[in-house]
């Protein structure tokens, strides 16, 4: 399925930008004046292949995991969380739940890998064992889980484009996931452990040092070839990243724009391209997070997120947040009225 999935994704159709860009310039405005909304507005029309792009309604799905790193006390919260935050998504309480209704999204919270049994209910059994091994220790999962976890998201890709999503969101739910994020991006980047490791939950100063040691630890022991991104993600985790590497793989090979939430998301669309350079032509990047490593991931990604919030909650709230953009994109397109409908005089340009 993953083999499949890869075959069948396509680099964007480049041929619709003259048409789209000439549509831009006779609607009732300066040309050039909707500014990054106009190149927003051309890029969703070459992922879709369609000259007026239809973004709604959005797909959120939210991939949860536990790391066994978490026992090294990287994090800021208890492992137990991730299960906790799974039960909130299923009653509605969380962030994700909130701005995914204001967006009129498409909602699935899917389990890749929680260490806790969850409620049937409300969430998308795809349990592939009960959190990853500390990768300080030994390999986070064998490359088979990792293969499975990345099916997993393509499913749910295509689940939610077989429901009519336009657009997808794609977050994650999983404590210490900044740890294996830091060590993913040290490993794919080559940058210094240092420059890429931060505060995720809200660890306290003194603890960053400890946790930047133990990702050098780890990266030392495990020793993943770089340019083998299957064998860095066995190594080093996570069941959710590799589910959201999935789930960009499957939106992309279905033709539907992705939105990229924060720092986990961003390092998770980095394995996702080294899998399949195609892919990177389908993201569109929701903000820029205050975890620090996020700004490396973003320039090995070359991209310049939508909106710059000060988040570093994941769960893709900033994706979410991101959507009305897309949104105003897509219906400026379809529904501005052009000079010559309007009867307004043209300018210098024409
Ligand atoms: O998306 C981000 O940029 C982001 C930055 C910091 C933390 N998080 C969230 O916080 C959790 C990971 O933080 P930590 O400290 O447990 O590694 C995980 O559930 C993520 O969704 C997310
Ligand atoms: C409460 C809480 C909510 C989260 N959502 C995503 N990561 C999270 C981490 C914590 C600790």
């Amino acid at each position: 399925m993953l083999i499949e999935t890869i075959a069948r994704l396509r680099p964007v159709d480049k041929s619709i930008v003259p048409q789209v860009v000439d549509h831009l310039n006779r609607l009732t405005k300066p040309p050039g004046s909707l500014g990054q909304l106009e190149s927003l507005a051309v890029n969703l029309a070459t992922v879709t292949g369609e000259p007026f792009p239809r973004v709604s309604p959005p797909g959120v799905l939210v991939f949860a995991a536990d790391h066994g790193v978490a026992a090294e006390g990287v994090s800021a919260f208890p492992q137990s969380v991730t299960a906790q935050m799974v039960a909130n998504f299923v009653a509605g309480g969380a962030a994700i739940n909130v701005f995914a209704q204001g967006i009129g999204a498409r909602l699935e919270v899917i389990d890749v890998g929680v260490a806790e049994a969850l409620p049937a209910d409300g969430v998308v059994n795809e349990k592939v064992r009960l959190g990853t091994a500390n990768f300080t220790e030994r390999d986070a999962m064998s490359a088979g889980e990792a293969e499975r976890a990345i099916e997993a998201g393509i499913r749910a890709a295509e689940r939610a484009v077989d429901a009519g999503c336009r657009c997808l969101v794609v977050g994650e739910m999983g404590i210490a996931n900044t740890t294996t994020s830091s060590a993913l991006l040290a490993v794919l980047t080559g940058k210094p452990v240092a420059s890429l490791t931060g505060q995720g939950t809200g660890i306290a100063e003194e603890r960053l040092a400890h946790k930047r040691t133990v990702i050098e630890r780890a990266i030392a022991a495990r020793a993943p070839a770089p340019d083998n991104p299957l064998e860095v993600l066995a190594k080093l985790g996570g069941l959710e990243i590799a589910a959201m590497v999935g789930a960009y793989l499957g939106g992309a090979a279905r033709r539907v724009p992705l939105l990229v939430d924060g720092f986990i998301a961003t390092t998770a669309a980095l394995l996702a391209c080294r899998l399949s350079p195609a892919v990177r032509d389908y993201l569109i990047f929701g903000h820029r997070s205050r975890e620090p490593g996020h700004a490396h991931a973003l320039a090995a990604l070359g991209a310049h997120p939508l909106l710059d919030l000060e988040l570093r909650l994941g769960e893709g709230t900033g994706a979410a947040l991101a959507f009305p953009l897309l949104e105003a994109a897509s219906r400026m397109l379809a529904d501005m009225a052009t000079f010559e409908a309007a009867g307004v005089d043209t300018g210098e340009s024409d």
